[in-house]
């Protein structure tokens, strides 16, 4: 219990800190609303007993106008408190929301591997939404209402001590009489929902595999399967719908009875002249006035009963740190930078090892061309120079630093990278360049987009950079996507570039296109080259040849090509023989390499 104290504490300092003249004012307005809603009835009473004494008309009208002026300021402030309260929710949960986004997006690779985005999105913003009214209401709704409950009960034992006992009783006895018949509403309801889901999943499962239940003649069978889930469905919902108004039956009738019981007190107590018939009314509203708070602080804590569930999710992952943090900021210098693997090995799951004892050096400026079929571990080791990864054993070093030394953000400015799968956003064309920084210019851009001769392209789209890109890039050819993300690369200017190159097929103009901007991206850069293609093999300096995670063949492009014992040899005179078209090549170099390596 104490634990989860500190938990709420904990939270509710967080995000209400910065919000605590807000919350005040709340806090003011909520005190009002129930100080006015307890002297209310004491004008009525006033005007009843005052009546009954013969007063003059001019002070019965005053304080009936006093009493239509003090229920419209009430409603008012009730009106405000309101707003602000849902304000105050929804200004924390959003900010508890863009905490958990930042946290999981620093969050390391093996993490999102094992939770899917689905499950994240029920993490942070289902379960914070759970929070919004335990940001907003809880504490000054209980606290609120709980000093309403004492405020009534403290009037009420100031009529007459007999009605004080009875009411204390009575409230307490309503407390707890409320909690157990709620308790076995939710039971119902909570059975009834399974019931529902395993209904919505039967039929979803069902409905996919339409053609092979129908092919193996199990339309019966399903058929029966979902009469009886049905008849379950049926049976559940009544009996916790049953329930339901059982339990707002027993609430009126627990009510109907405080009523009697007041109304009764009331008129005993008047039959005796121990009190005035305006207290008699006094009584019996304040009585009315019992069932809302204690209504309310059941919802609030039926709430955190419900809120404590996310609160503990959430937690959970805020607690998980990345393994792969910071460095502690050593300076890279702008330009091409030489890259270093010092026999680095690298397992994803500690056991099956993917790389082993891998090293190359690469001068400043320098291109590597990585080869390997299908599996050997080349994305990997790209993987590994942004820290997406750390290597089990062994260092990177970029100029002579090893990467661990670096922030992060100052890695990955200094490395770019253009994988095989572009990922392109719904936003504009400017903002997928740009990844929404604002400093950098539309010039700069016009310049990147009109070295890779894409800005004719631009030109042409209905808004120009402004155009939307449609959700994971399907508005935009496989070639376009390719060259967005070279000038993606540009628009950073990287010293080191890793480029993923796409094995897919593309028209031989997109192709030329795409050439000529590799080109232009390895002039005056490091790169490492994970190449399918003849021609960009061609570019690199160094080849290095990856089977099953260990380096089979390394050296100078140059040497290795004419030497007729080596495998990129082999790889080449193969490749050459063939009479391939510009479109045939990469698919002819693909199988040649499946075929030699
Ligand atoms: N996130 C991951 N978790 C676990 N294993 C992985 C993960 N990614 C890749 N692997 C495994 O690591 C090995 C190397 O994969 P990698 O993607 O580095 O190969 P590759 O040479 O780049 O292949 P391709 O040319 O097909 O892209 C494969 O056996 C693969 O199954």
């Amino acid at each position: 219990m104490d634990a989860q104290f500190r938990r709420y504490w904990r939270l509710l300092t967080t995000y209400l800190k910065p919000q605590r003249g807000r919350v005040l004012l709340l806090t003011i307005l909520l005190f009002i609303n129930i100080g006015l809603q307890l002297v209310n009835p004491q004008i009525i009473r006033g005007v009843i007993d005052a009546t009954q004494a013969g007063s003059a008309l001019p002070l019965l009208l005053t304080a009936a106008g006093l009493f239509i002026v003090l229920s419209v300021v009430q409603r008012i402030i009730a009106f405000v408190s309101t707003y602000m309260a849902s304000n105050i929710g929804w200004t924390a949960t959003n900010a508890l929301r863009a905490d958990m986004t930042l946290h999981s997006l620093q969050l390391d690779m093996p993490f999102h591997k094992t939770h899917t985005p689905g499950e994240l999105i029920e993490r942070i913003d289902d379960d914070v939404t759970a929070q919004a009214n335990f940001f907003s209401q809880f504490t000054i709704n209980v606290a609120g209402n709980g000093l309403l409950i004492l405020g009534l009960l403290v009037l009420l034992w100031r009529e007459d001590w007999r009605i004080g006992i009875g009411f204390v009783l009575y409230t307490v006895l309503v407390f707890f009489a409320l909690r157990t018949i709620q308790g076995i509403a939710v039971r119902r309801w909570t059975a009834q929902r399974e019931v529902t889901a395993d209904y919505y999943g039967f039929l979803e499962e069902h409905i996919t595999g339409t053609e092979d239940i129908r092919a193996n003649g199990a339309v019966p069978y399903v058929t029966q399967r979902l009469f009886t889930l049905m008849r379950r469905m049926l049976e559940t919902t009544v009996g916790a719908q049953l329930v339901s108004n059982l339990t707002v039956f027993s609430i009126n009738a627990l009510y109907a009875i405080g009523y009697t019981f007041g109304l009764a007190l009331g008129a005993w107590l008047y039959s005796q002249h121990q009190i005035s018939i305006g207290t008699a009314y006094l009584l019996v509203f304040y009585i009315g006035m019992l069932a809302q708070p204690l209504e309310i602080i059941r919802e609030q804590v039926k709430d955190l009963q419900e809120a404590t569930a996310s609160i503990e999710r959430v937690e959970a992952l805020l607690n998980i740190e990345p393994q792969i943090q910071d460095g502690p900021g050593a300076a890279l210098s702008r330009g091409s930078l030489a890259v270093a693997f010092q026999a680095v090995s690298f397992s994803y799951d500690q056991e099956t090892p993917i790389l082993q004892d891998i090293s190359f050096q690469l001068q400043p400026g320098q291109v590597l061309g990585l080869l390997g079929r299908t599996g050997s571990g080349k994305t990997t080791l790209a993987r590994l120079l942004f820290r997406l990864y750390d290597p089990t054993e062994g260092t990177i070093n970029l100029d002579g630093v090893d990467i661990r030394q670096l922030t992060l953000t100052a890695l990955r400015e200094h490395v770019g990278m253009v994988t095989q799968d572009v990922q392109l956003f719904h936003a504009s064309i400017r903002d997928n360049l740009t990844f929404f920084k604002q400093s950098i210019s539309d010039a700069q851009i016009e310049q990147v987009l009109r070295e890779l001769d894409l800005w004719r392209w631009v030109e042409a789209q209905p808004q120009g950079l402004d155009t939307y890109v449609a959700a994971g890039g399907k508005s935009l050819s496989a070639g376009e996507g390719q060259l967005l993300a070279f000038a993606r690369v540009f628009l950073k200017d990287p010293g080191l570039v890793v480029l993923d190159e796409a094995s897919s097929r593309l028209d031989p103009a997109t192709e030329h296109r795409l050439e000529q901007a590799v080109d232009r991206l390895l002039q005056q850069r490091t790169g490492i080259v994970i190449a399918h293609r003849l021609q960009t093999v061609q570019r690199a300096d160094v080849i290095m040849l990856l089977e099953e995670g260990r380096v089979v063949e390394y050296g100078p492009r140059a040497a290795l090509a004419s030497d007729p014992h080596s495998r990129f040899y082999s790889l080449l005179q193969t490749g050459l023989e063939n009479p391939a078209t510009d479109s045939q090549e990469s698919d002819v170099v693909a199988q040649n390499m499946k075929e030699v390596l």
